[in-house]
């Protein structure tokens, strides 16, 4: 007879979800009893590690990853990481054990009270099944619900002593259920489209997260020759949609509302792809849109074409829509966009490395497939000028800029991408949130390089602090802090530099290393 805890991996096997990342306590231990020797199981020390790696293997893969957490404690440890998994449309699977059914209602040690509740706003479904047999339709649910269409973390919690049940022979139908969307564009919806295309006087793209998702890079380059059109990258960019050397690339977007419409100013339609309209961050008011445009939003997600604030909208799949429209857009006669100038070599003070001098020896040594990601809140804008760009999963950055995502993401995406090389660009403040991924990186061997820029300061926060008028506040500064040691007290090499030739030879070390390394540069603060 088939139990709960048969029945539940048979399901996650053929769903292809066979690597665990998770952090135990004894309510998930007999879900991990006798676990089956094709899955891995990666720990994490704490549960925002692993929601952050499993969020980066999700977004590198391109498929759900299961999360096993610890209830109610583990579970509200997780949330900053939710935060950014919500945003990025991260497809997580998060199972949570929960105290035995007749020890919950006495709130005994280690219940999980209301658990359905503790992880909303930031889950698309959260359930809690209402008997043990049960438990393998919800986690099929769950899987499905995560993968469809916007994609988006489920949370289960599930009673400890629910894993035992027996569970009967049609529990087996779950397991080979495929379930996918179209969410293809009517042919009249995208004749529609392609009309008010050719109908633009000087149309401009503005590319978001979900065109890298759904891999339509290629399609979006497409529609950019073939409009002749200028490319932005959507504000507050979590991934790179768009190849960075392209002659229509033009960089990304401030997320302040006056900065979009001025650099959007002068084109009469906006076209936003695979992006919420918009990621607003610093308060800046202004006009939405620039005078004589309008603009046109395809997204995957409902609620991003619902909430904003101005355009119209279509929501469908990106590769599907952009696949069916650009055959229908004749090539223009617009001049081409010329390419960008390429960013001036700073000068590196004495004993420190700006910014711009690591990106550019990055950009000079990293292998041109490369994946980036980045926690560096203050200096977004040098990597995106000075770091190429040009395959699709490039680049991945907090989506809900939530910090203590870089250290594990890095991890979780090197373990998706054994074929590409992973560098974590991390700030020295946001180094903190997160700092034991060095150790699954470590014990995995996972050969992740970290480059932490140590400026001594929140610097984003500074800059922030200008603008708000606030800048004798307290908390800005993280002086003191030794990666080296820290590092090595994870069980990671590591080495310290403040010179351009000692930062070239401490990354191409790592470079050619299988095993992780850190490298802490010492550099100067910029303006974000
Ligand atoms: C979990 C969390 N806590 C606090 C913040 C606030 N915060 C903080 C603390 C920043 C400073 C980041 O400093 P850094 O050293 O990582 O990078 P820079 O010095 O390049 O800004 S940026 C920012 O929004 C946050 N975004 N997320
Ligand atoms: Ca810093």
């Amino acid at each position: 007879m088939p139990t709960v805890h048969s029945a539940t991996y048979d399901l996650l096997r053929r769903q292809g979800l066979t690597t665990v990342f998770g952090n135990p306590g004894s309510n998930e231990l007999p879900f991990l009893k006798n676990f089956p020797a094709d899955f891995r199981y990666v720990l994490g020390l704490h549960e925002g590690v692993v929601v952050g790696m499993a969020d980066g293997f999700a977004l590198a893969s391109g498929h759900p990853a299961l999360v096993n957490l610890h209830a109610a404690a583990g579970s509200g440890n997780a949330m900053g990481a939710l935060t950014n998994a919500w945003y990025s449309h991260s497809p997580l699977v998060l199972t949570a054990g929960q105290q035995a059914r007749s020890m919950m209602g006495v709130e005994s040690m280690l219940a999980n009270v209301d658990a359905p509740q503790l992880p909303r706003p930031l889950v698309k479904w959260s359930y809690e099944p209402s008997c043990p047999e049960d438990v393998p339709r919800a986690l099929s649910q769950a899987i499905h619900t995560a993968n469809l269409p916007a994609r988006g973390p489920v949370y289960v919690s599930i009673p400890h002593d629910d894993w035992g049940h027996a569970v009967d022979d049609d529990a087996a139908l779950l397991s080979t259920r495929q379930v996918t969307s179209a969410a293809q564009p009517a042919e009249a919806q995208v004749e529609a489209l392609a009309e008010r295309l050719n109908a633009a006087r000087n149309p401009v793209l503005v590319l978001g997260p979900d065109v890298d998702a759904y891999g339509a890079n290629a399609l979006a380059v497409a529609l950019a020759e073939r409009l002749n059109a200028p490319a932005w990258v959507a504000p507050s960019a979590s991934r790179c949609p768009f190849p960075t050397r392209h002659a229509s690339f033009r960089g990304v977007l401030p997320a302040a509302i006056q900065g979009i419409s001025d650099r959007l100013a002068g084109h009469d339609l906006i076209v936003v792809i695979g992006a919420p309209v918009f990621r607003y961050h610093q308060y800046a008011p202004g006009r939405y849109l620039p005078d004589g445009a309008e603009l046109v939003h395809l997204t995957c997600d409902m609620q991003e074409a619902a909430r904003a604030p101005m355009g119209d909208a279509l929501v469908g799949d990106i590769h599907a829509t952009l696949e069916a429209l650009v055959p229908r857009l004749p090539q223009s006669d617009r001049a081409r966009p010329e390419p960008l100038p390429r960013p001036e070599p700073q000068v590196d003070p004495e004993g420190l490395l700006t910014p711009e001098t690591v990106f550019d020896v990055m950009n000079a040594l990293a292998p041109e497939d490369a994946i980036y990601v980045k926690e560096s809140t203050s200096t977004v804008t040098a990597f995106w000028e000075r770091v190429e760009m040009r395959h699709p999963g490039s680049y991945f950055f907090p989506a809900a800029g939530g910090l203590g995502f870089g250290l594990p993401a890095a991890v979780g995406v090197q373990l998706a991408r054994p074929e590409r090389r992973v560098i974590g660009v991390i700030g020295d403040g946001s180094a903190n949130y997160a700092i034991t991924a060095l150790w699954s990186a470590a014990q995995y061997r996972i050969p992740v390089v970290f480059v932490i820029l140590k400026n001594g300061t929140y610097g984003a926060l500074r800059w922030f602090s200008r603008l708000l008028d606030a800048e004798d506040s307290p908390g800005l500064d993280v002086p003191g802090l030794d990666f080296c040691a820290l590092a090595k007290g994870y069980g990671v090499e590591a080495v310290a530099v403040s010179a351009r030739h000692d930062f070239e030879t401490a990354l191409q070390t790592a470079l050619e290393d299988d095993k992780p390394r850190v490298i802490e540069v010492s550099t100067t603060t910029i303006e974000p």
